[in-house]
């Protein structure tokens, strides 16, 4: 992979220095090492080095340094975790990455209203477990410990989805420091109520912006509670149509299932090998779950159970036991580095398409059909519950013609997918390498509206240029 210096923007020493008097010497970093940190995700697509990283403490110093960077115009690259998959952080145009890892205080947790209040250095992992003794959780889960407002940011989702929502459904209200400085609390201040009829939705504006729009320096979440009983459970099918199939008729059933996740036989190879599965072969598989009490857990299973019979799938076998249950779904969130040990050396390029439930069997079988005729692995997973799947192309980084030969394969899946109502990303947002996708899923007028937007907040262009739009 290739890095490159900012190709545009040059924060100057005097702008270094005012960031300095906002921060303080120790929390703003030119250091090579801290830039190249900072400068790329977890995807494979180019990293750009930002100019300085900033390490804010608290909104305060958020709006100050943003006050700086619109009298300077400089570029500003909110930065969460850096767990992304779309370059939504890497700094093409240079300038300052703000890192919000310093602000991590869970602010409120209101038990009897089930809902929270956090600062956008707090991940999911760490809230979930600061929750534990109430009994309440956080269930949108992509795998990673990801920020939770880099997951608002992105538009998150994962394996839980498909009982509990996405980002969009669960963000409640956001505080963003907008480009001049300002600083909105998008559903209004103190504002947490599970319905609102006020106005515009300026919350979910925010949800999936990509720091495009402004730096998220709190969300107000949704919380539930942590199920009575859960019950895991994997079956097998001989092709991918009846593992998809079963996938469906199991939702035109109503069973409330709390994840759906399937895995083609590549991708079971990798898991296999790379999460010591026993038990388990090479064959088209779906990871699930219930969550209810003792009696209603069952009774879900036994309906999925004998859908999965009709579908010519095998018998469950369950996982109980909190300890068989983690090692599953640890197997199932390694998913990304099992497959990229199955080519040691080897990058991911992910693609990442949501399409409508019904059209889900043949897209997936076309997709799969597509990567076996190139020289590429491409396992697949999916959240299935959702319409969901990606494809995760293995490349050696240095090979153009390979990278060109698994973005045509990401592309063809991308048309197709939006060819039968679907869109280019379910859960991974925009960033740099789908902005084409973007404008032909929104087509002109769609387009020009979300530009309008983005110039009406953000008139200087300051917020993450280069990505989401073209
Ligand atoms: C192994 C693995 C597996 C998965 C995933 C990653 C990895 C490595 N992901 C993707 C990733 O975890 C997800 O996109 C997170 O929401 C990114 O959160 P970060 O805090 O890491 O944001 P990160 O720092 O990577 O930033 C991502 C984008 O959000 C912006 N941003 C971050 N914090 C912000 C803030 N406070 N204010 C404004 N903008 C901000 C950034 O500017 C950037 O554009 C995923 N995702 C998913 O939805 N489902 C899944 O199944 C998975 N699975
Ligand atoms: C290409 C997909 C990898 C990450 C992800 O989204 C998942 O495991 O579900
Ligand atoms: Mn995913």
């Amino acid at each position: 992979m290739s890095f490159f210096t900012s190709p545009q923007v040059q924060v100057s020493s005097k702008a270094i220095e005012l960031l300095n008097g906002v921060l303080g010497k120790e929390n703003i970093s030119t250091a090579e090492s801290v830039r190249d940190h900072h400068s790329r995700d977890e995807s494979s697509l180019q990293a750009f080095l930002p100019d300085c990283v900033v390490f804010p403490k608290d909104t305060l110093q958020v709006s100050e340094c943003m006050k700086i960077c619109y009298a300077h115009s400089l570029p500003v690259i909110p930065f969460g975790t850096g767990t992304g998959l779309e370059g939504g952080i890497t700094a093409v145009k240079g300038g300052v990455c703000m890192d919000l890892s310093h602000m991590k205080q869970i602010l409120s947790v209101n038990q009897e209203d089930f809902d929270c209040t956090v600062q956008p250095g707090v991940t999911r992992m760490m809230l979930n477990s600061d929750l534990r003794a109430t009994g309440l959780w956080f269930p949108v889960d992509p795998g990673a410990d990801a920020s939770l407002c880099g997951m608002a940011a992105t538009s998150a989702s994962g394996t839980n989805a498909v009982r509990y929502g996405t980002m969009r459904e669960n963000v409640m209200n956001l505080e963003v420091v907008l480009s001049n400085g300002d600083v909105l609390h998008s559903a209004g201040g103190g504002r947490r109520t599970r319905k609102t009829a006020a106005g515009y939705n300026m919350t979910n504006l925010f949800v999936g912006s990509e720091g495009t729009l402004g730096v998220i320096t709190q969300a107000t979440l949704r919380l539930y509670g942590i199920p009575e009983a859960t019950l895991s459970a994997v079956c097998q099918f001989q092709s991918v149509q009846s593992a998809v199939d079963a996938t469906v008729a199991t939702l035109q059933a109503g069973i409330p299932i709390a994840r759906i996740e399937f895995l083609d036989d590549v991708q079971m190879k990798a898991c296999i090998n790379y999460s010591n599965l026993e038990g388990l072969q090479e064959l088209s598989t779906l990871f699930l779950e219930f969550h209810g009490t003792d009696d209603s857990v069952k009774a879900q299973a036994d309906v999925v159970g004998e859908i999965v019979q009709l579908n010519e799938g095998s018998d469950f076998m369950y996982a109980t036991e909190a300890e068989d249950r983690n090692k599953l779904w640890t197997a199932r969130h390694s998913a990304f580095y099992a497959a990229s040990s199955l080519r040691p050396g080897s990058r991911i390029l992910t693609t990442d398409v949501c399409v409508p439930i019904s059209e889900l069997p043949e897209i997936i079988t076309q997709t799969k059909n597509d990567i076996s005729k190139s020289s590429l692995l491409g396992p697949i997973v999916g959240h299935v519950g959702d319409g969901n799947f990606h494809t995760l192309l293995l490349i050696d980084p240095e090979d153009e013609s390979e990278r060109k030969i698994a973005k045509d394969l990401a592309n063809r899946m991308a048309q197709r997918a939006l060819a039968v109502g679907g869109t280019c990303t379910g859960e991974h947002g925009i960033g740099i390498g789908k902005r084409h996708l973007l404008a032909e899923e929104l087509g002109q007028v769609g387009i020009q509206t979300m530009r309008s937007i983005k110039e009406a907040l953000d008139p200087k262009g300051i917020m993450n240029p280069g990505k989401v739009f073209l």
